[in-house]
């Protein structure tokens, strides 16, 4: 490529020099090669602007800084823009050039990584090659790869949308964090629709209020998605009116799905403890659901995910059929066994109140003993959540254990007496992985054991370092040692 196919994203023209031999692009100076263009955008900690120099003398051909951002004495051009995050993003896309045909992409609080998962599963019965890319990684035909960002960065994105559709991929759905959505990760995406789960306590160490937080999602429908294009709205949560109002505002089609949804509404639910039946109505006729899935929540999200498939042409019996042969995304409410006696160990993802809460409440009706909790909370975080969660842990457990998750580079035990200060009565066991064989050797029969926090992580950051850890193993272990 050259720079001046990126004409109408960068004022390539004038300084420039157009026919300049552009091989990538980057927003880290210490990625840069010979004929990378490099992005300096203004973060966290650092400002781009500062490694424009690094970048040159890496072989940049190019550089592209905010308007107002001075960088002088280089002998490559810099290409002034209003919005270099949105620059990269537009960039990518066209660098990288292919996407699958159609793309979905949903945000919210809790359900993101579920609702892509769902989706993907989906849209693979109807018989598309179908693909799913967030916190867990890039689900797709022949490829299962974990990843670090739920939503990646753009070029990571676009070569990855890329690849996907070389190999033949037609359908992907995509997690939208609202870190994503704030820094213009997917404004490159051609979206055909997009989905809204739902809106709590999540992200305050970056949001200043609840209210940027959920401005930061609806970027998703007011800026991303074309007039016109499918908006599918869970409608049984506090935030469901606002989204719906800003959806209808946009030019959107919004499609309600839940108690409260027109699109699909749910007019039953009997749950029992590793199933749930749905009945669902959908264009005036009534489907009755086997969800194989444990947990009230997740007949939200394979609302959600069915609303997104018939959206995009699924149509809606299939939809609504394959969602009794939907598998769990990893370490989401994830059974990984029972003990001798038939208390069931779960591994979840609750990190943040909502999620902990649900989960716990979701388990109570099938509990005829104890409802056991083990659980930490993030170092370099929110430190607001700490005694939130510490409060619901103790109002709807019966045995708390605070231990570590991620502690990062803060003190372990000051995130821990954090929690433990709402806490009464919750047990510290710091080391994570005792923390999990001492509440699996408590259980009795009629108890249920909750692991929550990590979910699918493999690994448990200290200071700088991070150690293999899985709760999944640590669980299978301590069972193991019970039975023998
Ligand atoms: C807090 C946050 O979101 N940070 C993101 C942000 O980085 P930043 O703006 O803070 O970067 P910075 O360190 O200040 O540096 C500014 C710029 O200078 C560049 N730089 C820096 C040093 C150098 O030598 N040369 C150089 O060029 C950096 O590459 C960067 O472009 O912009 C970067 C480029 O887009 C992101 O990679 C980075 O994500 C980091 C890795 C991260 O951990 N993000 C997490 C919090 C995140 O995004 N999470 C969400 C939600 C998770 C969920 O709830 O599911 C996600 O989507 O995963
Ligand atoms: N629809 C939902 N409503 C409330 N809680 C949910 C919902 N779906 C999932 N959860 C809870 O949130 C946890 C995370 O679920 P999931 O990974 O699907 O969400 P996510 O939005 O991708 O979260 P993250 O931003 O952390 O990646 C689950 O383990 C469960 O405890
Ligand atoms: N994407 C989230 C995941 C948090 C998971 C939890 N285990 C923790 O480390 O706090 C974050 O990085 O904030
Ligand atoms: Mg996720």
């Amino acid at each position: 490529m050259h720079l001046k196919d990126l004409a109408g994203i960068l004022p390539v023209e004038g300084t420039a020099s157009p026919d300049l031999e552009v091989t990538g692009l980057s927003s880290d100076s210490r990625a840069v090669k010979t004929g990378v263009v490099f992005f300096a955008l203004a973060g966290s900690k650092a400002d781009g602007s500062a490694y424009a120099a690094d970048a040159a003398a890496r072989g940049a051909s190019a550089i592209v800084t905010g308007r107002g951002t001075t960088v002088s004495g280089l002998s490559i051009p810099v290409l002034a823009v209003d919005d270099p995050r949105l620059a990269l993003a537009l960039s990518a896309a066209r660098f990288f050039g292919r996407q699958p045909e159609t793309m979905v992409a949903v945000t919210g609080t809790a359900g993101k990584t579920s609702v892509a998962a769902f989706t993907r599963q989906i849209w693979e019965q109807a018989g598309f090659a179908a693909a799913s890319i967030g916190t867990t990684g890039v689900v797709a035909p022949g490829r299962n790869e974990y990843g670090s960002l739920t939503t990646p960065d753009p070029v990571a994105l676009h070569r990855l949308l890329k690849e996907l559709a070389d190999a033949g991929v037609t359908h992907a759905s995509m997690e939208a964090s609202s870190h994503g959505l704030d820094q213009r990760r997917l404004d490159g995406v051609k979206l055909a629709a997009g989905a809204f789960t739902n809106l709590g306590r999540d992200h305050m160490d970056y949001h200043p209020t609840v209210e940027d937080y959920h401005r930061a999602k609806l970027r998703l429908f007011d800026t991303l998605l074309p007039k016109g294009a499918p908006a599918i709205v869970f409608a049984d949560d506090p935030w469901s009116e606002p989204t719906i109002k800003a959806a209808k505002a946009a030019g959107l089609k919004v499609l309600t799905v839940g108690r409260h949804g027109d699109f699909l509404t749910l007019k039953r639910v009997e749950h029992e403890r590793r199933r749930q039946r749905a009945e669902i109505v959908a264009d005036g006729v009534l489907h009755e659901v086997d969800l194989p899935l444990a947990g009230d929540f997740q007949i939200a999200n394979a609302l959600v995910s069915a609303g997104l498939a018939i959206a995009t042409g699924t149509i809606a019996a299939k939809a609504l059929a394959a969602l009794e042969k939907l598998k769990g995304a990893p370490g989401r409410l994830d059974l990984v066994g029972t003990t001798a006696a038939g208390a069931p160990v779960y591994v979840d993802y609750a990190h943040k109140p909502d999620a902990l809460e649900n989960v716990l409440t979701s388990v109570r009706p099938f509990t005829t003993g104890r409802v056991v909790v083990v659980f930490g909370c993030g170092g370099d975080r929110d430190r607001g959540k700490r005694p939130i969660m510490g409060e619901i842990a103790t109002r709807l457990a019966d045995i708390v254990i605070v231990t570590d998750d991620n502690p990062r580079t803060e003190l372990p035990e000051t995130i821990r007496a954090a929690i433990l200060a709402a806490a009464p009565g919750a047990i510290e066991i710091g080391d994570r992985r005792k923390a999990i064989h001492d509440a699996v050797a408590m259980l009795r029969a009629g108890d249920t054991l909750i692991v929550a926090g990590k979910g699918h992580e493999e690994g448990q950051t200290i200071g700088a370092e991070t150690f293999h850890f899985s709760d999944h193993e640590e669980v299978r272990e301590a069972l193991k040692e019970r039975a023998a």
